[in-house]
């Protein structure tokens, strides 16, 4: 389902969240440019008196040169005019530059930053709009910073002196001045009102439509195997064409404002040059000065016509400063963190209960288990029953509503986030890889990597001899979504890169979905030697191959604890079918397929046998009595009432 997210705005304001941490640190990272902000307030001020170069020119033209008929000063104040104006255009090229270095170190200094934050908010929920945002907020910041109407601002403080020496040549003629640069502020505060909710919708509709483009870029083969092209692109332009109907609203606007803002201020200049010629016509100024007030005029309200011109850019970036204050709150840096050492396999959970990100209603509660080190246990439960939550939460992706996690008695939140991650091995329930070769990808991207480690991952996954097959071994290049690798192939790639660098604790979910025969027996061996070695490894599984290894189970039911402790145990209570899968042979491990009418094969044929959650009553496609002793499925009963 593809969902157009919600403007920013309106989601942090909903919450009311407290944006000033993250205006505080956007500010702290603006004020360490302060050195150059001040050399580009120095230069806009060399700038802006060179602005007066034009007018004092046309003024000394009309009152001295022409009035003294003296060419020699005509080409003395020519050559000093042609300097200035190289000065002015030098300055104001180098404000302009050194800007626009303010803004990338801006952006570099926060990059980092502001990834690491979207990344957090976005494992927690994947539709988090500021997450999705955060980067292009940040871009939006900087190419403002470094774009020319920015130095509209050191330009601005100027406007008011200008008047003011025109008010010098003559009260009438400052007045008509102010007057007029308040009709300006007036339109700018009007336009800034006027386009702030069409430029959101805008913006919030080109993200929707961009956000679909990519999922369906990127699911293009299911897109076209369903037939849904056309369905899809309907849905896609229809999405395209709402931005781009409210961004044509958008400068429909601003265009309008921006346009009568240039013709006002035109017939302004003019009407300033009609003022002046009534009062040379009266005798109380000069014809030079008549000139020179036309021309500051115009100076004097070029930083409101070009803000209001470039009103977009700038209000994207107001948003953008306020997005990323708000997503620096909502995600504050972590002070650095006291190295624990190496942690025992000891898990223990208890009473927790988690909240989804953006959920109102836990999907897991009153939840306690303990992990010993050399122990593997199994969750199982009917699908939603919340395993895939579990993990989640086991490897501090969502974090605690109420409850304690702990790994070695030290609660997740107490080691820091990378070194965690070093210490866990998690395989997820869909294996995305990244761009990189094979090796890189075992060693979790890592750039310097040890080869021996990812060589000793793959084996133990299983996924040695299969990464020797491929066209350039460890060193294929394999994109996103495996490029040419199967699905098995990509979950043993992802079981070896769960495995590198011998973490303690070891989540498996789901992860013989794409195994054969041969991976299920691998991945039963990477779970003894990880138990064998003192690590704790849980196994979410829906079929019982991969229980086999497990000493305790887990069964989770409606988010709650249905039934944990020795697996033999818990498997008499809730699976219907227990002595099948009790028998030597059975949970699991390589039984024969079940005799009769059983409509899949066996595992050891490479079919996958599914986990049936069902519920007493007959079990589709087979009898009665043969699902009872079937050792292919983990068939579930009703378990019996507090069984925990
Ligand atoms: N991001 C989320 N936001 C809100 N609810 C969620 C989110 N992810 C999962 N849930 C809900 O949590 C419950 C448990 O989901 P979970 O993925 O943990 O189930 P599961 O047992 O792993 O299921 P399956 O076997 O089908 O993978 C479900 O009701 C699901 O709708």
């Amino acid at each position: 389902m593809i969902h157009s997210p919600q403007p920013a705005s309106a989601q942090h304001h909903g919450h009311a969240s407290d944006t000033r941490p993250g205006a505080a640190e956007l500010r702290a990272v603006r004020r360490a440019s302060r050195g150059l902000f001040g050399m580009v307030f120095i230069l806009s001020v060399a700038v802006n008196l060179l602005m007066l170069t034009g007018p004092l020119f046309m003024l000394q033209i009309y009152d001295r040169v022409l009035g003294s008929r003296s060419e020699a000063t005509l080409v003395a104040l020519f050559g000093l005019v042609a300097f200035l104006y190289l000065m002015m255009g030098t300055l104001d090229h180098a404000r302009g530059r050194i800007m626009a270095r303010v803004g990338a170190r801006l952006q570099d200094t926060l990059d980092a930053r502001v990834f690491r934050a979207s990344m957090v908010r976005m494992a927690r929920n994947p539709n988090d709009r500021l997450a999705l945002t955060g980067l292009r907020d940040l871009e939006a910041v900087q190419r403002l910073w470094a774009a020319p109407v920015f130095l509209a601002l050191f330009d601005a403080p100027w406007t008011p002196m200008f008047i003011a020496l025109i008010w010098m040549f003559h009260p009438l003629m400052g007045a008509l001045a102010l007057g007029v640069a308040l009709v300006l502020l007036v339109l700018m505060l009007l336009n800034q009102r006027l386009t702030r909710a069409p430029i959101e919708v805008a913006q919030s509709a080109t993200l929707g439509a961009e956000r679909m483009a990519g999922q369906l870029r990127a699911e293009s083969e299911a897109v076209r195997a369903l037939g849904m092209q056309g369905a899809a692109l309907d849905r896609w332009q229809q999405a395209r064409r709402t931005a781009l109907r409210h961004s044509l609203d958008t400068s429909d606007r601003g265009g309008m404002f921006s346009a009568w803002t240039k013709t006002f201020r035109l017939f302004v200049q003019s009407a300033m040059l009609a003022l002046g010629a009534w009062l040379v016509l009266e005798g109380e100024i000069t014809p030079g000065v008549m000139i020179a007030a036309s021309i500051i005029l115009g100076r004097a309200l070029a930083p409101i016509e070009q803000v209001i011109g470039q009103w977009a850019a700038v209000a994207r970036a107001r948003e953008g400063w306020a997005n990323l204050a708000a997503l620096l709150s909502q995600t504050p840096a972590l002070p650095p963190r006291v190295a624990l050492p190496r942690p025992r396999a000891r898990l223990s959970v208890e009473n927790a209960m988690v909240i989804p990100p953006g959920a109102s209603r836990p999907v897991l509660q009153g939840l306690s288990l303990s992990v010993s080190p050399g122990q593997a246990l199994g969750i199982i439960g009917a699908s939603a029953a919340g395993k895939s939550s579990l993990a989640r939460l086991l490897i501090g992706a969502w974090p605690l509503a109420t409850g304690r996690v702990t790994l070695d008695g030290a609660a997740l939140d107490q080691y820091d986030s990378d070194t965690l991650g070093r210490y866990i091995g998690y395989l997820p329930q869909r294996v995305t890889l990244f761009d990189g070769t094979v090796a890189e990808n075992i060693a979790r991207l890592d750039t310097d990597f040890d080869h021996d480690a990812v060589i000793r991952a793959a084996k133990r996954a299983g996924a040695h001899d299969i990464i020797l097959g491929l066209p350039d071994g460890y060193n294929t290049p394999i994109t996103a979504n495996g490029g040419g690798l199967t699905g098995g192939q990509m979950q043993r790639v992802g079981l070896a890169r769960a495995l590198y660098g011998d973490p303690v604790l070891v989540v498996l979910d789901e992860p013989n979905s794409n195994l054969d025969n041969d991976g299920s027996q691998a991945l039963n061996g990477a779970i003894r030697q990880l138990k064998s070695e003192g690590a704790a490894v849980l196994v979410i599984a829906h079929r019982p191959q991969a229980i086999q290894e497990c000493d305790l189970l887990l069964m989770l039911a409606g988010g709650a604890v249905a039934a944990f402790g020795p697996r033999d145990e818990v498997l008499r209570k809730v699976a219907r079918n227990h002595t099948g899968l009790l028998r030597p042979g059975g949970g699991g491990g390589d039984p024969a397929p079940p005799q009769g009418s059983a409509p899949q094969a066996g595992p050891s044929q490479g079919a996958p046998a599914v986990m049936r959650t069902t519920y007493p009553g007959t079990v589709s496609g087979m009898p009665e009595s043969q699902a009872e002793t079937s050792a292919n499925d983990l068939i579930i009963g009703t378990p019996p009432k507090g069984s925990t």
